[in-house]
């Protein structure tokens, strides 16, 4: 497979997601030089975390498209793991997915995060799946629930 490029803007500081919850997570970001997900995180000036995914050839699901469980899975991880990056040991609770544009595969994207609230153990990520530029592929909201961390 060609060089992919997973480099972050001017400003991102590349952010280590196994230094801080451990190497099980492996599902998304888990094979970087594989042919399903190629993933970098950063986290921008503000400290919102972002991550830089390619989608590969196998995760396809509508031809030359993205599975949409594939974009499920990018989104669980990423928003779950903004809220880790923000000081919250949480589990998903529920993930709320619109699907908005085919996004196709064998391209880099980015992934964006907001932490919109927290009320007692509940965290609310706000993220979408985009080019970064104006096209919005997918969008979600992550309730996540503080949990005593294991
Ligand atoms: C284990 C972690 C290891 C570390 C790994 C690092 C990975 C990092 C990256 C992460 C990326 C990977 C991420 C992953 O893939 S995590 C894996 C996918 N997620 C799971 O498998 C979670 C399974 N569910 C549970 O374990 C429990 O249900 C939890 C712990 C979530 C809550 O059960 P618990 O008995 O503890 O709490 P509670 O039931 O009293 O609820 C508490 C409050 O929350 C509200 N509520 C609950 N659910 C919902 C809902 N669905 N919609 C709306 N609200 C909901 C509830 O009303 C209540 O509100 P309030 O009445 O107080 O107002």
């Amino acid at each position: 497979m060609s060089e992919v490029d997973l480099s972050g803007e001017k400003g991102w500081q590349p952010f280590d997601a196994p230094a801080l919850v451990g190497s099980s997570l492996r599902f998304v970001s888990g094979d970087p030089e594989g042919d399903r997900f190629r993933v970098s995180y950063y986290r921008k000036p503000d400290s919102a975390l972002v991550a830089r995914i390619w989608f590969g050839p196998e995760t396809e699901g509508p031809p030359e498209h993205a599975h949409g469980g594939s974009m499920a899975a990018v989104l669980d991880e990423v928003l779950g793991l903004a809220a880790w990056s923000a000081g919250y040991a949480i589990v998903v609770a529920n993930l709320n997915i619109n699907f908005r544009c085919l996004l196709p595969i064998m391209q880099v994207v980015q992934v964006d995060t907001e932490i919109v609230s927290v009320d007692g153990r509940k965290v609310l990520v706000r993220g979408k799946i985009w080019d970064g530029q104006e096209k919005v592929y997918t969008e979600a909201d992550c309730l996540c629930i503080e949990i005593q961390a294991v």
